[in-house]
């Protein structure tokens, strides 16, 4: 007999805008696209995760895709609970026979407002779970990159995600100081197949644009390795036809310039207000970023030049806040002091 059947579970959500991971206490369970796609008819749901981003913008008017979070938040509450509840299933986290899980822990951006806390708690309620608690995604992020949140050290962290970025200063397990703006991932590949539409009536889906992002996407023009140019394929908007252009970091970098200079601009703000104290803390420890949109070439070379001080880019930039919300499963005790109910 399975005696872990009987035991209950514990689970880590990181509900992203582009991403959702899930994790128990030790491990990363699924993490799989933000995505789910229902039958238009019946409403049941037909794909999540990585096949629903792949049924994204190929669909036919008998199927539903909806992206449930925009701006890191949830958007569409009815989505986002059966997106959770289906790669809940698909992470095999299944409630315990004796009935539902022990934690559940979720991450939640800094800057949200009641409304949108109480639609992930809500989201969250649909489980049987003992204890549930939401923690804030850039605490998460700091503890999942391994720094020591509780000490009296300034540290800055900047979580650039698929729809948010967050700037947070540190320091005693808490948030002295903080900007948050609705400029990522989603916004690149906005302004990305903004320009193609703009510059060469040429239509490309944003899976294409966020193709391009990843493939040839910078934030200056000079860095260290550059990519090979890469063909796009898209429509013409005046014949209707399909055609081919290629694109390399450069163009990449002018289009992006805005939303780069946007974040950038948002640091410096974050450094004017933090408390002296903390910020010659930070100029010692020098600043993390994280999330996916972090490991955009050259970013970590734009913001040294910018700001003269050491720049760290996360290696395992889409895992941070998993980890984070994975380490406060394992002491829940230890971290009660960033554990919202
Ligand atoms: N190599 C890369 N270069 C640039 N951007 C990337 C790269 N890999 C992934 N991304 C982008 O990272 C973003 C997803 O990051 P992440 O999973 O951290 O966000 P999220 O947690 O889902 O979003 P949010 O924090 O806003 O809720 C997407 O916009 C994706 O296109």
């Amino acid at each position: 007999m399975n005696f872990n059947f009987f035991k209950n579970k514990s689970v880590a959500i990181d509900l992203g805008n582009s991403n959702t991971v899930v994790s128990d206490a030790q491990k990363v369970l699924l993490a799989q696209p933000s995505y789910i796609v229902f039958d238009n008819e019946t409403n049941a749901v037909k794909a999540i995760g990585n096949k629903a981003y792949s049924m994204f913008e190929k669909s036919h008017e008998e199927l539903r895709p909806v992206k449930p979070l925009r701006g890191g938040v949830i958007a569409d509450y009815d989505s986002a609970s059966k997106m959770i509840r289906e790669m809940l299933a698909q992470a095999s986290m299944q409630s315990s026979f004796l009935g539902g899980y022990d934690h559940m822990i979720a991450g939640i951006p800094y800057y949200t407002t009641e409304v949108e806390r109480r639609a992930l708690r809500d989201a969250l309620g649909q489980f049987n779970s003992r204890h549930s608690y939401m923690v804030y995604e850039p605490l998460a992020a700091a503890l999942g990159i391994g720094l020591n949140i509780r000490e009296p050290d300034g540290k800055m962290l900047i979580d650039i995600g698929g729809g948010i970025t967050e700037i947070v200063v540190i320091s005693l397990s808490g948030v002295a100081a903080f900007q948050s703006l609705k400029v990522a991932g989603d916004t690149f590949d906005e302004q990305i197949q903004d320009h193609f539409r703009r510059a060469y009536n040429m239509a490309i889906g944003l899976k294409t644009a966020e193709q391009i992002k990843i493939n040839v996407g910078a934030a200056i023009d000079k860095i260290p390795d550059v990519p090979q140019p890469m063909m796009v394929r898209g429509k013409d908007l005046i014949e209707g036809l399909p055609v081919t252009r290629a694109i390399n970091h450069s163009e990449v970098a002018f289009v992006l310039e805005k939303s780069v200079s946007s974040i950038e601009h948002c640091v410096v703000q974050t450094l004017e207000t933090c408390p002296p104290e903390l910020a010659a803390d930070i100029y010692h420890n020098g600043i993390h970023i994280t999330g996916g949109s972090a490991m955009l070439r050259g970013l970590r070379e734009r913001f040294e030049a910018k700001l003269k001080l050491p720049v760290h880019v996360d290696p395992q930039a889409l895992l941070s806040v998993s980890k984070g919300i994975a380490q406060t499963l394992k002491d829940t005790k230890k971290y009660q002091g960033i554990l919202l109910q």
